[in-house]
């Protein structure tokens, strides 16, 4: 069959036998082809799907590079003397059971060995081997690869349930592990240079597995099809896209500019969409609740219930001078007890420091439309309720809360017009003593604090006039100091006690009159403040209208 294949080919070709370098009989029903030992100057051997047993021709082939035998009958492994240049071998879908040792074929660049093999051997030498295909085989364990300096590597329909034995190949750009019963990407880490991952028809079930190849700068293509993560995470293709934000296919789709924006809104929206989020999801509850007629204490058209609000990251001080200020400055001001769901710490009070509610609680109020603003922080939710607000109005008095910045940002869009007073640590070095002396934190926690420094630097940086004042808290007691300054300022309490001392001669000068002359003040204050930090007088019958 060979020789009248030969014939046939030799037909009409110029020149001697052995001149040929290439020659190719796919699915010819050849099943000896042992006539090729004359054929020494053979470079390319092409005898796919046929009915080959025996390859022992190729010894009397020295310079030959490229073979296929692929879908023949073949059982005995690589049963020819190595010719010196074979570079690709492709022996799939034969009849071979074990492998051995490749040491004498040590130029193989590419090998198909897509048998029934159960073990990975004899590769150890094959140093320049840099595409391996051992598909549809029964391996259960990858090993024997460590050495290879692999760039694509095939290992789909095996029987995997992990990935591993795979760190030291440092230089692999593709790889197939799709059919097998993987469950985590856990093993793929080192990979940095990964550009296509196939792993479709495993038993992955958790999208988080894709962190383990979030920092793979170079993937674009990813397939999961046909894994249980599919069907349990019904956001599973935004949540892979917000995850591997390189992607460019994600199970043979395009990932679309639209899909990268909505995964990134979705997980982690910027603040100023998370703010707006926060503020429309209140009014929208607040709409929906039967209408409730609130007393005017809040709302006055010509100017806005005053409000004091220290921010700064986590543990600056501000908890503690807001509260300082409070008890000091008690006829002007009261504490505006915010809701959270985090358990109180030693010492914390109910309805001092915070209400301490349950998440469900929390959820509860949210749906009641009972928040101004709410944000997640550190896993906890906190919010700062409409009725917190009200209790001090109602007892005259201007409200002071702290907060974190993204309640600063949903509270700006609100109705509300507070003026902003940033605490924020400028040594970094005391911060962090700050923050480990009061025991509470984890150096996760420490380390998202301290990052968030420079979120208030650069938000005060860039938008000038965001916050009204911007107060240093290395020395808590400095800080307080400069803050009493600031408020005394503002407030004119020397002139405010003057007044006072002069007038207490005065007949008409009763209690109610003086209490009055301070929440005047404290109007004047921030009167004052709207209209640029002019200093103004306020008349009893401005006061009272806005009362
Ligand atoms: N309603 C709110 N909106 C936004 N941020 C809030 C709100 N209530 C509290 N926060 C802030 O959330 C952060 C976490 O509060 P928590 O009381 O758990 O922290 P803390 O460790 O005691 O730190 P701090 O001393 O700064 O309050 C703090 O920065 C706090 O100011």
């Amino acid at each position: 069959m060979v020789s009248s294949c030969l014939s046939s080919l030799e037909h009409g070709v110029t020149g001697m036998k052995h001149t040929y370098h290439c020659l190719s009989f796919p699915n010819r029903n050849l099943k000896d082809i042992s006539i090729l030992c004359n054929y020494g100057h053979l470079q390319k051997l092409e005898v796919p799907q046929n009915e080959i047993k025996d390859l022992s021709c190729v010894s009397h082939m020295p310079l030959l590079v490229i073979l296929d035998a692929s879908r023949n009958q073949i059982s005995d492994f690589f049963g020819f003397q190595p010719p010196q240049n074979l570079k690709e071998v492709n022996l799939s879908h034969n009849q071979m059971k074990k492998m051995k040792d490749l040491s004498a074929f040590c130029c193989l660049r590419k090998l198909d060995l897509d048998n029934g093999f159960s073990e990975i051997c004899g590769l150890k030498h094959c140093c320049m081997l840099t595409h391996l295909n051992l598909a549809h085989n029964k391996i259960s364990r990858i090993s024997g690869l460590d050495t290879l300096p692999l760039t694509h590597l095939f290992l789909s329909g095996n029987q995997l349930k992990a990935i591993e034995g795979l760190e030291t190949l440092k230089s692999l750009q593709v790889l197939d592990l799709s059919s097998n019963r993987i469950t985590s990407l856990s093993g793929l880490q080192t990979l940095r240079l990964l550009c296509r991952i196939n792993l479709e028809e495993n038993l992955i079930s958790d999208v988080q597995e894709c962190k383990h190849i979030r920092d793979h700068y170079l993937l674009r293509e990813l397939k999961l099809r046909g894994n249980p993560v599919q069907v349990v995470q019904p956001d599973y293709r935004l949540e892979v896209v917000f995850l591997l934000q390189h992607l460019t296919l994600l199970d043979e789709d395009t990932v679309t500019v639209e899909e990268k924006v909505s995964s990134v809104n979705k997980y982690d929206p910027p603040m100023e969409l998370a703010a707006a989020r926060d503020h429309m999801t209140h009014l929208v509850y607040q709409m929906m609740q039967p209408q409730v007629l609130y007393d005017s204490t809040l709302i006055c058209a010509a100017s806005p219930y005053p409000m004091l609000v220290l921010t700064g990251p986590q543990g600056c001080g501000k908890r503690e001078l807001t509260h300082r200020l409070c008890q000091d400055l008690g006829e002007y001001f009261a504490y505006g007890t915010c809701h959270t769901t985090r358990g109180p710490y030693y010492g914390e009070e109910e309805g001092v420091d915070y209400h301490f509610i349950s998440e469900e609680e929390f959820q509860h109020m949210i749906h009641m439309g009972k928040f101004i603003q709410t944000i997640q922080y550190g896993g906890h939710m906190y919010g700062l309720s409409r009725d917190a607000i009200e209790d001090v109005a109602r007892e005259g008095l201007a409200c002071c809360v702290h907060m974190e910045l993204e309640g600063v940002l949903s509270l700006k869009k609100s109705c509300f017009e507070p003026r902003y007073i940033l605490l924020i640590p400028t040594q970094v070095e005391s911060y962090i003593s700050r923050l480990s002396s009061r025991g509470l934190y984890t150096p996760a926690q420490m380390k998202a604090a301290v990052s968030r420094i420079e979120l208030y630097a650069a938000t005060n940086r860039q938008h000038p006039g965001f916050f009204d004042c911007v107060i240093p808290t290395n020395d808590l007691e400095e800080a307080y100091q400069k803050l009493r300054r600031v408020m005394n300022e503002y407030l004119k309490i020397k002139q405010q006690e003057e007044t006072e001392k002069n007038n207490s001669t005065s007949p008409n000068n009763t209690p109610s009159g003086a209490h009055l002359s301070t929440q005047l003040l404290t109007h004047v204050f921030f009167y004052s403040l709207n209209q640029g930090w002019a200093s103004r007088a306020v008349s009893k019958q401005d006061f009272l209208s806005y009362r």
